[in-house]
């Protein structure tokens, strides 16, 4: 319930007064369906068949008896059916207005916190993502925050019903309190009873959201992956996965199903004991007049579906705390991993290095309850508008390293400066503004080439865009491209290829003008003619700018200013290229031998 109260509260003070105007709508509607109930007396007595006086009511309606009475049967008749319409036209449009107002106050939540959710999460900083599976982000994105929504409207709903519910007792209470305070106890006796459904509901709750986390992330490892698939040619034991899933998705919705109908048949049953119980009381016992008898009926027919309704609705909210819980924590850790906000974000602005970057006795591990660093005691020095390459074998620490470098990672011991000072969380976002960053893993948009670069560099123009182009050997190929720079590339450009692909990432790097350029593995899909244009791209920004490349291909890195080699996490040696394969035992010596032997 502390899931649901935190998300009302957040829907108070978003949606402000507006929703004691719902809650107003909501009374008025009650009230004018409690007086419907109240309605039915005269117009039992106009049937002609019992009189006011026969009820035994604990109410005084005789001056409306005696009005209807002196009254000609046609008038009275027109007079009550007339006052029975306008109650439900007006009850049926204040439901309408009402209505309209639940949904404009459900959608307009629903944005914000669909917005707020998003704001959070991209705000977050990089330990955040590397601690939560992609795909539970993407779950809370879709379909839990739909369902969260869905809870605000059900508890909106619920609220209703409670006053509703409240309003009919009193109207009832008035006719009839031995007969209300009876049902009333019958219907929350129910409620207490049947605590096991909306526990049972919470369970199936739990279970759904873990299915849908595990489909999303199965389904997208799977097409993530699906050239491998494809090419080992193992799609059975993908199809038998999704098979036993379905199985397990099936059970769910059925258990469900299952609970729900089965609380829906106790309730019935319920009420069925119930109004015969009162109907036989009431006739051999109590002696009552049919008159008494409507009335037990009228009043029973009135309160019992709002007590169901309230089981009901605390079902469905077990069912759905568990969505509450699971968007709840995520919120928390983000907002708790949040690294800047709009105004940090728009004031901060591009550093340019005039020094170079320093790591003084850096030591940085993921987990921190391991012992092992997975860098250790790292010093370094970055001059500004130089070349530096990082080698070193797989797993050595290389990108770990680029990552504290650019203050996506923060070292656990020491510290990165920048120009002599120190990173400070107020200065990373500046940072990284400064930075052009070309992944191992080029990432790019279902969207045209053009949009691809404008992304990092909006106003950009398109002499600009070709010039970048131009610069990472990539103009020749998209002129040549059906549509040029508005050809779509296809989700994460697989419509091009791996070296095309990694040329569009280095042009967009570079649009931006930054300076630090950072290329991590940025060769390593090219041919050889490609790679040896790109070599004299880069040679060619040499001295305008910061460049880090991380290398596995020792050949592309001849003319970086200095190589820094690593080895488990520590720098094993620094210095020129030619330096370093001047001393034979060393490593860089070692790899670049192996690479040698590998290319024959
Ligand atoms: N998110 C992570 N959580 C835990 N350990 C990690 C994480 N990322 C990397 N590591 C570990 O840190 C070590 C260094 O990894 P890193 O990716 O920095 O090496 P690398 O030198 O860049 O390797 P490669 O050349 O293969 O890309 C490896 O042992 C790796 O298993």
């Amino acid at each position: 319930m502390t899931y649901i109260l935190h998300f009302i509260k957040n829907l108070l003070s978003f949606v402000g007064n507006i929703i004691y105007l719902n809650l107003i709508g909501m009374v008025l509607i009650s009230f004018l369906e409690g007086i419907g109930i109240l309605l039915l007396v005269p117009l039992i007595s106009l049937t002609g068949l019992i009189s006011f006086n026969d009820m035994g009511l604990p109410i005084n309606l005789k001056w409306l008896n005696e009005f209807l009475i002196n009254l000609p049967l046609e008038i009275s008749l027109i007079v009550v059916l007339s006052i029975f319409v306008t109650i439900m036209v007006s009850q049926g449009f204040f439901q309408r207005q009402q209505s309209i107002l639940n949904g404009q106050i459900q959608q307009s939540y629903l944005k914000n916190l669909r917005e707020r959710t998003y704001i959070d999460f991209l705000q977050s900083n990089w330990s955040f993502f590397l601690k939560t599976r992609k795909t539970d982000i993407v779950t809370v994105m879709t379909t839990e925050i739909l369902k969260v929504s869905n809870g605000i409207s059900l508890t909106l709903n619920f609220v209703a019903s409670i006053i509703f519910t409240i309003i009919q007792v009193f109207f009832a209470f008035w006719l009839s309190p031995y007969m209300t305070i009876c049902i009333l106890i019958f219907g929350f006796g129910m409620i207490f009873v049947s605590k096991k459904f909306i526990r049972n509901s919470s369970n199936i709750g739990e279970e759904t959201v873990y299915l849908s986390k595990t489909y999303l992330a199965g389904i997208t490892d799977h097409f993530n992956g699906i050239k491998d698939i494809k090419s080992n040619s193992i799609e059975y034991s993908y199809i038998n996965w999704l098979e036993k899933f379905g199985v397990r998705f099936e059970n769910n919705v059925n258990n469900l199903i299952k609970l729900r109908s089965s609380s829906q048949l106790l309730f019935k049953s319920v009420s069925a004991f119930l109004i015969a119980g009162m109907i036989y009381v009431s006739i051999l016992m109590f002696k009552a007049q049919p008159a008494q008898v409507l009335l037990v009926i009228a009043i029973f027919m009135r309160i019992w579906p709002r007590i169901t309704s309230i089981q009901s609705h605390l079902e469905q909210f077990g069912e759905i705390i568990p969505s509450f819980k699971n968007l709840y924590h995520l919120q928390q850790i983000s907002q708790d991993a949040k690294e800047f906000n709009k105004s940090t974000y728009e004031n901060s602005r591009p550093l340019v290095i005039k020094s170079g970057i320093e790591c003084r006795d850096i030591s940085f591990k993921y987990n921190k309850d391991e012992e092992e660093y997975i860098l250790n005691g790292i010093n370094m020095f970055i001059p500004s508008h130089g070349m530096t390459a990082i080698v070193g074998p797989s797993g050595a620490g290389k990108s770990t390293l680029v990552d504290l470098i650019m203050g996506l990672n923060k070292p656990d011991e020491g510290k990165v400066l920048v120009d002599n000072q120190v990173l400070t969380e107020d200065k990373i976002l500046s940072l990284r503004k400064s930075i052009g960053y070309v992944p191992q893993d080029p990432f790019l948009f279902n969207t045209s080439i053009k949009e691809n670069l404008l992304m990092i560099e909006p106003d950009a123009s398109d002499k600009d865009i070709w010039e970048a182009l131009s610069f990472a050997s990539a103009d020749e190929f998209v002129r040549n491209l059906p549509h040029g720079l508005d050809t779509i590339i296809g989700d994460r450009g697989i419509r091009l290829s791996g070296g095309e692909r990694q040329r569009i990432v280095l042009a967009r790097a570079i649009l931006r003008k930054p300076s630090i350029l950072v290329l991590d593995e940025a060769t390593s899909a090219l041919d050889s003619e490609n790679e040896r244009k790109i070599q004299a791209a880069i040679e060619k920004l040499k001295g305008k700018m910061t460049i880090i490349v991380i290398a596995h291909r020792l050949s592309t890195i001849k003319n970086a200013n200095q190589v820094i080699v690593l080895d488990q996490g520590r720098i094993i040696q620094t210095g020129e290229f030619n330096q370093l394969t001047l001393d034979r035992k060393g490593m860089f010596s070692q790899l670049l031998g192996k690479q040698l032997e590998a290319s024959i």
